[in-house]
């Protein structure tokens, strides 16, 4: 995919704050710290447009970026972050859900979980809600640089295990840091959201006859 214009549109709490018009929209979503604001800015080639840190917890609105003016990549906050307060906790999986289970742009949903580890119970549980509401079980794999490439097809086959994925599901993998694998995702998360591109309009030569 051809990034050609990529902007923060609305950081968002609720509803009456998400972009209006009928654009598609691709969200991210994964515990804290997991790489999706990082994920973001490589799949943009983006040095910083999406803010990342080291310390989980991060990202706390749901952040709106139009690109290409053709569709929307949403930046959701972390869930399973352990030192954030109950109520806040409460309040951010609220806004999560609300965004999750109400938009009607939202396209597709992509789950990304750490390539290292096994998915925790958390991820699981939004594997199998996304399932139950028609998203495409599409994972996405980070931190590919964390792990020597002879041990990749087993964190993959232990990822697919874990989640229960069909067969047919495909599991991304991505680096941030060595940006490897963008190709691949967008190869499979372009076709949700490209439209075709609008006929340039070809401009009659007009000639009066003076030169
Ligand atoms: N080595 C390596 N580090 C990564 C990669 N992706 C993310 N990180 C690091 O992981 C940490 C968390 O990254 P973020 O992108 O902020 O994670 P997040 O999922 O947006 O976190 P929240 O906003 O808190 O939910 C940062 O220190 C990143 O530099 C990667 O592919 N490789
Ligand atoms: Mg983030």
């Amino acid at each position: 995919m051809k990034i050609k214009t990529a902007e923060i549109v609305m950081s968002a709490v609720k509803p009456e704050q998400y972009p209006e018009g009928d654009l598609p929209e691709i969200a991210m979503v994964g515990r804290s710290n997991v790489g999706k604001s990082s994920a973001i800015n490589t799949l943009l080639g983006r040095k910083k447009l999406a803010r990342v840190s080291s310390s989980p917890g991060k990202t706390r609105t749901i952040n709106f970026y139009l690109i290409n003016n053709a569709f929307y990549l949403v930046d959701l906050p972390g869930y399973g972050y352990a030192k954030t307060s109950k109520p806040e906790r409460a309040a951010w999986g609220k806004m999560i859900e609300t965004y999750l289970s109400t938009r009607e742009n939202l396209q597709e949903v992509i789950q990304l979980v750490d390539i290292r580890h096994n998915p925790s119970q958390d991820d699981q549980l939004m594997y199998n809600w996304l399932k139950h509401f028609g998203y495409g079980s599409l994972v996405l794999a980070t931190k590919l640089d964390k792990i020597k490439r002879s041990q990749y097809q087993k964190h993959i086959k232990n990822i697919r295990e874990i989640l229960e994925m069909p067969p047919e599901s495909k599991v991304m993998a991505l680096s941030a840091l060595k940006k490897t694998g963008v190709e691949d995702a967008w190869e499979k998360m372009g076709s949700l959201v490209e439209r075709p591109e609008p006929k340039e309009e070809t401009q009659q030569e007009v000639t009066d006859g003076t030169q």
